[in-house]
C-alpha cells in the first residue's frame, strides 16, 4: 500500500481541537486527511467515520445531498465523547471525480437517478475504494471501531481489511425536499439502511 504519513497539526473547529494527519497516496497523487480526538491506540473500540470528499455538501452548503450534515454530525459526536477518527478520503463522487459529478448531476437534473446518471457516462455506481483506510487507521493505531455509516459498504470493506467493527451507528441528517430523491435511491439501490427509507430492514430483524 503506498499511503504514507506526511504530517500532523492541531486543527481547531467550533466542536473541539482536533488533531489532523495528513497523509499521501502515492500511486495516486491523492491527499487524504485524519481528524482524531484523544488517544486512540489503547485497544478499546474508537468512534469513527469514514467521510467521502463531497466539495459541493462538505463546503458549498448544497441540499443535494446529506454529506456536509454528516460531516458536522460526525464531528460533533467525536467531540462529545472526546475521543474518535474522521478519515477524510478525497474519493469526490463516489470515486468518479468532481467534473464527473457534476455532470452526472446535470444528468439528474434532466430525469436520471443517481445510479443511472453514473452508468451513463460510463462508470460503475460507486467507484470507490476503501483500501487507503488501512494503513491510515494502523498509523493511528485503531483495531476497532464504532463506525458512524448508513452504508453497509463501508462495514463490509473496513472488515475485509481485518478492522473490527464493534458497532455501526446510523447516521441520518439533513433529509430535506432536494435530497429526498438521492436518499431514495441510495436506499433502494445501493442499500444504504436510512430508517423507513430501506427497503431491506424488514429482512434484518
Ligand atoms: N457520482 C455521484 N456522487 C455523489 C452524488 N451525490 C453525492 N455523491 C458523492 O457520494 C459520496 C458520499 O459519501 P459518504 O457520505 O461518505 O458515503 P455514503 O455512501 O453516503 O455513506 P454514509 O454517509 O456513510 O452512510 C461523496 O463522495 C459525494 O461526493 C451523486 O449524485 N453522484
Ligand atoms: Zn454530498
Amino acid at each position: 500500500m503506498s499511503v504514507v504519513f506526511v504530517a500532523a497539526s492541531l486543527l481547531p473547529t467550533p466542536f473541539g481541537v482536533f488533531t489532523m494527519h495528513g497523509f499521501l497516496d502515492q500511486d495516486t497523487g491523492k491527499e487524504h486527511v485524519a481528524l482524531t480526538l484523544g488517544q486512540l491506540d489503547d485497544g478499546a473500540p474508537v468512534l469513527g467515520r469514514l467521510h467521502s470528499e463531497c466539495l459541493t455538501g462538505d463546503a458549498l452548503f448544497s441540499l443535494r445531498c446529506d454529506c456536509g450534515f454528516q460531516l458536522e454530525a460526525a464531528l460533533r459526536a467525536i467531540a462529545d465523547e472526546g475521543r474518535g477518527v474522521l478519515l477524510y478520503l478525497r474519493q469526490e463522487g463516489r470515486g468518479i471525480g468532481l467534473l464527473n459529478k457534476i455532470r452526472a448531476y446535470a444528468l439528474q437534473d434532466a430525469g436520471a437517478d443517481t445510479v443511472e446518471a453514473n452508468e451513463r457516462l460510463g462508470f460503475g455506481a460507486d467507484m470507490r475504494d476503501y483500501a487507503i483506510c488501512l494503513p491510515m487507521l494502523e498509523h493511528l493505531g485503531v483495531a476497532s471501531i464504532r463506525l458512524m455509516t448508513n452504508n453497509p459498504r463501508k462495514v463490509k470493506a473496513l472488515e475485509g481489511f481485518g478492522i473490527r467493527i464493534a458497532e455501526r451507528r446510523p447516521l441520518q441528517v439533513g433529509r430535506n425536499p432536494h435530497n429526498q430523491r438521492y436518499l431514495l435511491t441510495k436506499a433502494g439501490k445501493l442499500g444504504h439502511m436510512l430508517g423507513e427509507l430501506h427497503q431491506g430492514e424488514a429482512r434484518e430483524g
